[in-house]
């Protein structure tokens, strides 16, 4: 793992002496956006237009923030209209890398970099931006035209999908409605800070105080999404929304690796009925079950984190996530 400064690979861990053992998770950098015919505007460089064929979507099928975009690619019917390619599992000295390997092929998604085959993926981020400083993440969104990278913050390509294509697809979906947009965005704030980093914090702190300083807030959520999840389909009511699938990419990492790996082990998501319930309704939703590759995810984890898991052994259960 390691990090870019002024365009030159560092093979660095996360530093968390500064923040008292807490873990603090960098902004992304790329944040352009993506508009449909009525909004795009020429003069404006953070534009780009939407077009069938023009970009591509790097990921890790590992990886929470880049499955939401995969799963927005299915949701929103993307495939035809923008490529997809991952990452290997594991992220070690260089960082993601593109290396092929017969023991990590997924049936949908090919490891690789079809655009470029460039070796890793910071390759792609000092293209976008030669001296380009900070860390190499994923997920990726990749314009082959202007040849630089849209955006690396899934929570704005999530949006992006869920509108800027609507004209191609004739996908008219909305995982984000006006009327519900301000309880989304509670929601998510919430879920973001307490839950999807949540398990990240605890996984990350070097000390006792830091990780239970963030285990208390992401137990006390998960409650309160149970009983939300007892009187309601979706956290928002009958209909998904984005909240939803947000929550979704790290409920399903849960039991096999934040509970052990990352020590979030209060309890599972299968000790409580109505969130593992919701987990497989949303697991069922058409086109998601194969974006959930468990061998990828574990692997990613629990191989990686040297710091964390030093012998690299990764463990073979859980028996079930469903109940
Ligand atoms: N805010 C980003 C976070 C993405 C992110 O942190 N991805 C992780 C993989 S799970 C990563 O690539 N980490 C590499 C690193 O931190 O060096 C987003 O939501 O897109």
């Amino acid at each position: 793992m390691g990090l870019l400064v002024n365009g030159e690979w560092v093979d660095q861990w996360y530093d968390t002496k500064a923040n008292q053992g807490k873990f603090i998770r960098s902004d992304s950098e790329f944040r352009n956006w993506i508009y449909n015919d009525r909004e795009y505007d020429t003069s404006n460089p953070n534009h780009f237009p939407a077009e069938a064929g023009r970009y591509h979507l790097y990921i890790s099928l590992a990886c929470p923030w880049a499955h939401r975009t995969l799963v927005f690619s299915k949701l929103k019917q993307l495939e035809e209209i923008i490529s997809i390619s991952c990452v290997h599992p594991d992220m070690l000295e260089n960082g993601w890398e593109f290396k092929q390997d017969k023991h990590f092929i997924d049936p949908a998604i090919a490891i690789g970099d079809p655009l470029h085959h460039f070796d890793f993926a910071h390759q792609l981020y000092t293209k976008a931006k030669p001296d380009y400083s900070g860390r190499v993440t994923v997920p990726i969104l990749w314009d082959k035209k202007r040849n630089t990278i849209v955006s690396n913050e899934s929570s704005e390509i999530i949006r992006i999908f869920n509108t800027a294509f609507n004209e191609l697809t004739g996908n008219h979906l909305d995982f984000y409605p006006a009327d519900k947009a301000n309880e989304i965005d509670k929601l998510n704030e919430r879920i973001y800070n307490t839950v999807n980093n949540g398990v990240y914090k605890c996984g990350f702190a070097t000390t006792q105080a830091a990780y239970e300083e963030a285990l208390t807030p992401l137990f006390d959520t998960l409650m309160f999404l149970e009983d939300t999840l007892s009187k309601s389909t979706y956290l928002l009511g009958s209909e998904q929304t984005e909240a939803d699938w947000r929550l979704f990419t790290t409920l399903i990492r849960f039991d096999a690796v934040y509970f052990g790996h990352f020590k979030c082990n209060i309890n599972r998501i299968l000790d409580y009925p109505n969130l593992n319930q919701y987990m497989k309704r949303l697991y069922d939703t058409p086109n998601i079950a194969k974006t959930v590759n468990l061998q990828h995810i574990k692997r990613h984890y629990y191989f990686s984190h040297k710091t964390i898991n030093p012998t690299q052994v990764v463990p073979v259960g859980p028996a079930k996530l469903f109940r």
